[in-house]
């Protein structure tokens, strides 16, 4: 499952990207179709959330090429969301005004996007003040507000509470099932330390090492067929 015959969302060949001496990316040569749920899993430091940056424009290859259907809306969610010092509902309402919708109109669709996620109670709050678990299903609210085709999350649960990880999880598998039905299916690429998150969300597993691919399968093939041995060991390591 390397993304089939279909015209891909994005495409890398060989790129590689350093931050000083630090050779993050190792030609990385890749390919995602529409509607692709990829998990990126590996070590610290193995170059996940470079190559999430990457895909969503943050950073720029030094070496390769990349080709990305500009057609296609993006929308990124980080560890630790930023949000403004305003309520929640102008958090989502402001994403939405940013581009193009108008503000009564921003407003009537962030409340949409907060019932969503269950957070209508605080929509008048001030979203700073809200918990961490709220504040990344806000996050989510405020990117899926903006209808993305293409959902990138790094590491979206990683700072939460087995709790509000749990209530994350299951939005993050509820839009994605949601999308499943829909004429242009949502492309999801997350990077995760949570194996039993990847077994749940993923569709096809990336297996990083000092900024390598070092293993791309489909979910089942990853957890039960033969893996290179360091992916192995990831694993292995992992699950006792
Ligand atoms: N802004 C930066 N400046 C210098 N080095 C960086 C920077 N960001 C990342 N690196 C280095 O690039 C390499 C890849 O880092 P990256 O954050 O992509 O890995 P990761 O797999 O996402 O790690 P983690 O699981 O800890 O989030 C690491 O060696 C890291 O120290």
């Amino acid at each position: 499952m390397s993304g089939g015959a279909t015209r891909p969302w994005v495409e890398l060949r060989q790129v590689t990207l350093r931050y000083g001496h630090v050779q993050a990316l190792a030609g990385v040569t890749l390919r995602i179709a529409p509607g692709e749920r990829v998990a990126l899993v590996g070590a610290n430091g193995s170059g996940k959330s470079t190559l999430l940056r990457l895909l969503h424009g943050l950073v720029g290859a030094h070496a390769g090429g990349l080709q990305c259907d500009a057609a296609l809306r993006q929308a990124m969610l980080f560890q630790r969301p930023h949000m403004l010092r305003t309520s929640a509902q102008n958090n989502v309402a402001l994403a939405l005004w940013l581009h193009g919708t108008r503000w009564r109109d921003a407003r009537l669709q962030a409340l949409a996007a907060l019932q969503r996620v269950e957070l209508q109670g605080v929509a008048a709050r001030n979203a700073r003040t809200l918990s961490a678990g709220q504040q990344q299903r806000l996050a989510l609210a405020r990117a899926w507000a903006l209808r993305p085709d293409v959902l990138l999350l790094d590491e979206p649960t990683a700072s939460l509470d087995p709790h509000a990880k749990r209530e994350v999880e299951a939005l993050l598998a509820d839009f994605a099932a949601a999308a499943a039905g829909a004429a242009q299916p949502v492309t999801m690429v997350f990077s995760s330390h949570n194996l039993g998150q990847v077994k749940r969300l993923a569709r096809r597993v990336i297996y990083m090492e000092h900024g390598r691919l070092v293993a791309d399968l489909p979910v089942h093939d990853f957890f039960n067929g033969p893996l290179p041995e360091a992916a192995r060991l990831f694993v292995k390591g992992e699950l006792v």
